[in-house]
Protein backbone atom coordinates (compact mmCIF):
# COMPACT_ATOMS: atom_id res chain seq x y z
CA UNK A 1 0.00 0.00 0.00
CA UNK A 2 0.98 3.25 -1.00
CA UNK A 3 2.01 5.40 2.02
CA UNK A 4 0.21 8.87 0.41
CA UNK A 5 -2.64 7.92 -2.35
CA UNK A 6 -4.11 11.14 -3.38
CA UNK A 7 -7.11 10.29 -5.91
CA UNK A 8 -9.44 13.06 -7.71
CA UNK A 9 -8.73 15.35 -5.36
CA UNK A 10 -10.75 18.85 -5.70
CA UNK A 11 -10.45 21.63 -3.38
CA UNK A 12 -13.36 24.09 -3.28
CA UNK A 13 -14.98 26.92 -1.91
CA UNK A 14 -17.69 25.65 0.55
CA UNK A 15 -19.92 28.21 0.01
CA UNK A 16 -19.91 26.32 -3.52
CA UNK A 17 -19.36 29.41 -5.60
CA UNK A 18 -16.70 29.46 -8.27
CA UNK A 19 -14.49 26.96 -10.18
CA UNK A 20 -12.77 24.40 -7.96
CA UNK A 21 -9.43 25.99 -6.59
CA UNK A 22 -7.46 22.50 -6.95
CA UNK A 23 -9.48 20.49 -9.53
CA UNK A 24 -9.71 16.48 -9.31
CA UNK A 25 -5.57 15.81 -8.65
CA UNK A 26 -4.08 12.31 -8.36
CA UNK A 27 -0.54 11.04 -7.31
CA UNK A 28 1.12 8.68 -4.41
CA UNK A 29 3.79 8.41 -2.61
CA UNK A 30 5.86 5.19 -1.46
CA UNK A 31 7.51 4.93 1.72
CA UNK A 32 10.84 6.83 1.19
CA UNK A 33 9.48 8.55 -2.16
CA UNK A 34 10.12 12.01 -2.73
CA UNK A 35 7.73 13.87 -5.21
CA UNK A 36 8.21 17.95 -5.97
CA UNK A 37 4.63 19.80 -6.81
CA UNK A 38 5.68 23.03 -8.89
CA UNK A 39 3.48 25.54 -10.32
CA UNK A 40 3.37 28.82 -10.42
CA UNK A 41 1.60 31.12 -7.40
CA UNK A 42 -1.77 30.69 -6.61
CA UNK A 43 -1.46 27.03 -8.72
CA UNK A 44 -2.94 24.99 -5.78
CA UNK A 45 0.13 23.84 -4.32
CA UNK A 46 -0.05 24.95 -0.82
CA UNK A 47 -3.70 24.25 -0.66
CA UNK A 48 -2.95 20.84 -1.81
CA UNK A 49 -0.50 19.90 1.12
CA UNK A 50 -2.97 21.11 3.45
CA UNK A 51 -5.53 18.95 2.34
CA UNK A 52 -3.09 16.09 2.35
CA UNK A 53 -2.92 16.99 6.56
CA UNK A 54 -6.55 17.86 6.73
CA UNK A 55 -5.72 21.62 7.63
CA UNK A 56 -7.27 23.72 4.99
CA UNK A 57 -8.92 27.14 5.97
CA UNK A 58 -12.19 27.07 7.12
CA UNK A 59 -13.53 28.29 3.90
CA UNK A 60 -12.50 25.61 1.92
CA UNK A 61 -13.45 21.89 1.50
CA UNK A 62 -11.99 18.66 -0.53
CA UNK A 63 -13.23 15.92 -2.01
CA UNK A 64 -11.84 12.62 -3.76
CA UNK A 65 -10.00 10.44 -1.56
CA UNK A 66 -6.43 11.16 0.65
CA UNK A 67 -5.05 8.00 2.31
CA UNK A 68 -2.26 8.90 4.57
CA UNK A 69 -0.48 6.12 5.77
CA UNK A 70 -3.95 4.25 5.76
CA UNK A 71 -5.94 6.78 6.80
CA UNK A 72 -8.51 8.54 4.87
CA UNK A 73 -7.85 12.67 5.80
CA UNK A 74 -10.44 13.76 3.97
CA UNK A 75 -14.00 14.23 6.27
CA UNK A 76 -11.77 12.47 9.17
CA UNK A 77 -12.21 14.25 12.74
CA UNK A 78 -10.01 15.69 14.99
CA UNK A 79 -8.83 12.72 16.96
CA UNK A 80 -8.01 10.54 13.22
CA UNK A 81 -5.94 13.95 12.49
CA UNK A 82 -4.21 14.55 15.39
CA UNK A 83 -2.90 10.74 15.35
CA UNK A 84 -1.34 11.10 11.52
CA UNK A 85 -0.04 14.52 12.20
CA UNK A 86 3.58 14.45 13.09
CA UNK A 87 3.63 10.49 13.52
CA UNK A 88 2.57 9.97 9.35
CA UNK A 89 3.26 13.34 8.19
CA UNK A 90 4.90 16.37 9.30
CA UNK A 91 5.24 19.81 7.82
CA UNK A 92 7.73 22.59 7.31
CA UNK A 93 6.40 25.69 6.21
CA UNK A 94 8.22 28.91 4.11
CA UNK A 95 8.30 30.59 6.71
CA UNK A 96 9.64 28.82 10.31
CA UNK A 97 7.51 31.49 12.43
CA UNK A 98 4.33 29.06 11.29
CA UNK A 99 5.26 26.67 13.18
CA UNK A 100 7.46 28.37 16.01
CA UNK A 101 5.69 30.39 19.62
CA UNK A 102 7.56 33.39 19.56
CA UNK A 103 7.39 33.49 23.55
CA UNK A 104 8.96 29.51 24.14
CA UNK A 105 12.38 28.79 24.21
CA UNK A 106 13.45 26.51 21.09
CA UNK A 107 14.41 23.87 23.64
CA UNK A 108 11.09 23.42 25.13
CA UNK A 109 8.99 23.70 21.77
CA UNK A 110 11.56 20.79 20.08
CA UNK A 111 10.83 18.90 23.34
CA UNK A 112 7.32 19.07 23.53
CA UNK A 113 6.32 16.46 20.39
CA UNK A 114 9.54 14.33 21.58
CA UNK A 115 6.81 14.96 25.01
CA UNK A 116 3.62 14.08 23.71
CA UNK A 117 4.28 11.71 21.36
CA UNK A 118 7.12 9.74 22.20
CA UNK A 119 6.83 9.67 26.33
CA UNK A 120 10.52 11.45 26.97
CA UNK A 121 10.65 13.01 30.76
CA UNK A 122 13.89 13.98 32.22
CA UNK A 123 17.38 13.71 31.06
CA UNK A 124 16.02 11.43 28.22
CA UNK A 125 13.94 14.36 27.10
CA UNK A 126 16.90 16.28 27.25
CA UNK A 127 19.38 14.09 25.26
CA UNK A 128 16.64 13.47 22.61
CA UNK A 129 16.18 17.36 22.71
CA UNK A 130 20.08 17.64 22.34
CA UNK A 131 20.08 14.92 19.74
CA UNK A 132 17.41 16.67 17.64
CA UNK A 133 19.23 19.76 17.69
CA UNK A 134 22.81 18.34 16.61
CA UNK A 135 20.55 16.53 13.92
CA UNK A 136 19.95 19.40 12.47
CA UNK A 137 23.64 21.07 12.88
CA UNK A 138 22.48 23.98 15.42
CA UNK A 139 24.67 24.08 18.70
CA UNK A 140 23.07 22.95 22.01
CA UNK A 141 22.96 26.37 23.51
CA UNK A 142 20.20 27.64 20.51
CA UNK A 143 18.28 25.28 23.42
CA UNK A 144 17.74 28.11 25.36
CA UNK A 145 17.15 31.05 22.54
CA UNK A 146 14.01 32.74 21.63
CA UNK A 147 12.81 32.30 18.03
CA UNK A 148 13.73 35.91 17.54
CA UNK A 149 17.42 35.10 18.70
CA UNK A 150 18.17 33.22 16.38
CA UNK A 151 19.04 33.57 12.42
CA UNK A 152 16.21 32.83 10.17
CA UNK A 153 18.44 29.99 8.72
CA UNK A 154 18.76 28.17 12.56
CA UNK A 155 14.89 29.16 12.81
CA UNK A 156 14.43 27.34 10.01
CA UNK A 157 16.56 23.99 11.17
CA UNK A 158 14.72 24.60 14.68
CA UNK A 159 11.59 24.39 12.56
CA UNK A 160 12.90 20.78 10.55
CA UNK A 161 14.15 19.48 14.13
CA UNK A 162 10.38 19.75 15.73
CA UNK A 163 8.93 18.63 11.70
CA UNK A 164 10.94 15.36 12.31
CA UNK A 165 10.74 14.52 16.43
CA UNK A 166 8.43 12.40 15.78
CA UNK A 167 10.42 10.76 12.89
CA UNK A 168 7.23 10.89 10.44
CA UNK A 169 6.81 8.76 7.56
CA UNK A 170 6.39 11.51 4.89
CA UNK A 171 7.74 15.00 5.44
CA UNK A 172 5.86 17.78 3.40
CA UNK A 173 7.89 21.30 3.05
CA UNK A 174 6.06 23.94 1.53
CA UNK A 175 8.67 26.39 -0.22
CA UNK A 176 11.50 25.77 2.86
CA UNK A 177 13.89 28.15 1.33
CA UNK A 178 11.96 30.41 0.19
CA UNK A 179 12.27 32.95 3.15
CA UNK A 180 16.17 32.36 3.11
CA UNK A 181 19.47 33.49 1.86
CA UNK A 182 20.62 32.18 -1.17
CA UNK A 183 23.54 30.29 0.50
CA UNK A 184 21.47 29.10 3.56
CA UNK A 185 19.29 27.92 0.69
CA UNK A 186 21.68 25.73 -0.31
CA UNK A 187 22.42 24.58 3.31
CA UNK A 188 19.04 23.83 4.45
CA UNK A 189 17.80 22.19 0.65
CA UNK A 190 21.61 19.79 1.80
CA UNK A 191 20.04 19.18 5.03
CA UNK A 192 16.62 17.89 3.94
CA UNK A 193 17.67 15.82 1.12
CA UNK A 194 20.03 14.48 3.93
CA UNK A 195 17.41 13.76 6.65
CA UNK A 196 15.12 11.93 4.07
CA UNK A 197 17.69 9.61 2.85
CA UNK A 198 18.99 8.90 6.63
CA UNK A 199 15.68 8.14 7.74
CA UNK A 200 14.19 6.63 4.80
CA UNK A 201 11.37 9.46 4.70
CA UNK A 202 9.05 10.11 1.57
CA UNK A 203 9.49 14.04 0.82
CA UNK A 204 6.76 16.24 -0.65
CA UNK A 205 8.55 19.26 -1.64
CA UNK A 206 6.70 22.06 -2.80
CA UNK A 207 8.71 25.01 -4.72
CA UNK A 208 7.81 27.40 -7.33
CA UNK A 209 11.07 26.95 -9.11
CA UNK A 210 12.97 23.55 -10.68
CA UNK A 211 16.14 24.80 -9.94
CA UNK A 212 15.34 24.04 -6.26
CA UNK A 213 13.34 20.89 -6.45
CA UNK A 214 16.20 19.32 -8.36
CA UNK A 215 18.54 19.55 -5.84
CA UNK A 216 15.97 16.83 -3.53
CA UNK A 217 13.73 14.92 -6.18
CA UNK A 218 13.83 13.27 -9.30
CA UNK A 219 10.20 13.27 -9.41
CA UNK A 220 7.92 16.51 -10.39
CA UNK A 221 4.28 17.00 -10.39
CA UNK A 222 3.54 20.27 -12.79
CA UNK A 223 0.38 22.30 -11.31
CA UNK A 224 -1.47 24.49 -13.54
CA UNK A 225 -4.79 26.70 -12.19
CA UNK A 226 -5.24 23.77 -9.82
CA UNK A 227 -4.82 21.11 -12.59
CA UNK A 228 -2.06 18.27 -13.01
CA UNK A 229 -0.46 19.40 -16.40
CA UNK A 230 2.59 16.72 -16.46
CA UNK A 231 4.27 14.33 -14.41
CA UNK A 232 6.83 12.24 -14.52
CA UNK A 233 11.08 11.93 -13.88
CA UNK A 234 12.55 15.54 -13.70
CA UNK A 235 15.01 14.95 -16.26
CA UNK A 236 12.48 13.80 -18.80
CA UNK A 237 10.32 16.85 -17.83
CA UNK A 238 13.66 19.34 -18.47
CA UNK A 239 14.26 17.56 -21.90
CA UNK A 240 10.81 17.38 -23.49
CA UNK A 241 8.60 20.23 -21.14
CA UNK A 242 5.54 19.11 -23.22
CA UNK A 243 3.20 22.10 -22.85
CA UNK A 244 3.99 25.32 -22.76
CA UNK A 245 3.46 26.65 -19.09
CA UNK A 246 5.87 23.61 -18.22
CA UNK A 247 8.13 25.00 -21.51
CA UNK A 248 8.25 28.33 -19.76
CA UNK A 249 9.12 26.64 -16.08
CA UNK A 250 12.14 24.86 -17.39
CA UNK A 251 13.23 27.75 -19.12
CA UNK A 252 13.62 30.03 -16.14
CA UNK A 253 14.76 27.47 -14.37
CA UNK A 254 17.32 27.43 -16.28
CA UNK A 255 18.21 31.06 -16.37
CA UNK A 256 17.69 30.62 -12.06
CA UNK A 257 20.62 28.01 -12.76
CA UNK A 258 22.66 29.77 -14.82
CA UNK A 259 22.25 32.96 -12.32
CA UNK A 260 22.97 30.90 -9.17
CA UNK A 261 25.04 28.23 -7.70
CA UNK A 262 22.73 26.36 -5.47
CA UNK A 263 25.63 24.07 -4.45
CA UNK A 264 24.03 21.32 -1.91
CA UNK A 265 26.51 20.67 0.27
CA UNK A 266 26.66 21.68 4.11
CA UNK A 267 30.48 22.26 5.09
CA UNK A 268 31.35 22.05 9.03
CA UNK A 269 31.98 25.38 9.13
CA UNK A 270 28.58 25.97 7.68
CA UNK A 271 27.20 24.56 10.69
CA UNK A 272 24.31 26.74 12.66
CA UNK A 273 24.25 29.67 9.92
N1 LIG B 1 -8.71 30.36 2.45
C1 LIG B 1 -8.89 30.56 1.15
N2 LIG B 1 -10.11 30.90 0.67
C2 LIG B 1 -10.30 31.10 -0.65
N3 LIG B 1 -9.33 30.99 -1.59
C3 LIG B 1 -8.11 30.65 -1.17
C4 LIG B 1 -7.81 30.42 0.22
N4 LIG B 1 -6.49 30.11 0.35
C5 LIG B 1 -5.99 30.17 -0.91
N5 LIG B 1 -6.94 30.48 -1.81
C6 LIG B 1 -6.76 30.62 -3.27
O1 LIG B 1 -6.47 29.35 -3.81
C7 LIG B 1 -5.51 29.44 -4.87
C8 LIG B 1 -4.38 28.47 -4.61
O2 LIG B 1 -3.67 28.89 -3.43
P1 LIG B 1 -2.34 28.17 -2.94
O3 LIG B 1 -1.92 28.88 -1.69
O4 LIG B 1 -2.53 26.71 -2.86
O5 LIG B 1 -1.34 28.51 -4.14
P2 LIG B 1 0.22 28.20 -4.26
O6 LIG B 1 0.40 27.46 -5.54
O7 LIG B 1 0.71 27.53 -3.03
O8 LIG B 1 0.81 29.66 -4.39
P3 LIG B 1 2.12 30.32 -3.73
O9 LIG B 1 3.29 29.76 -4.48
O10 LIG B 1 1.93 31.78 -4.00
O11 LIG B 1 2.13 29.98 -2.28
C9 LIG B 1 -5.09 30.90 -4.93
O12 LIG B 1 -5.77 31.50 -5.99
C10 LIG B 1 -5.54 31.48 -3.61
O13 LIG B 1 -5.90 32.82 -3.74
Amino acid sequence: MSLLSVSDLSILLKSGEGQPIVDRISFALEPGQRLGLIGESGSGKSLTTLAVTGLLPPGLRATGSVLLDGTQVIGARDRTLDRVRGHAAAVVFQEPSTALDPLMRLGKQIAEPLRRHRGLRGAALRSAVAAALDEVALPTRVAGAYPHEVSGGQRQRAAIAMALACRPKLLIADEPTTALDVTVQAEVLALLDRLAAAHDMALLFVSHDLAVIGKVTDEVLVLSQGRAVRTGPLAEVLSNPGDDYTRSLVASARRLDAALDLTPEVSDDSRGA
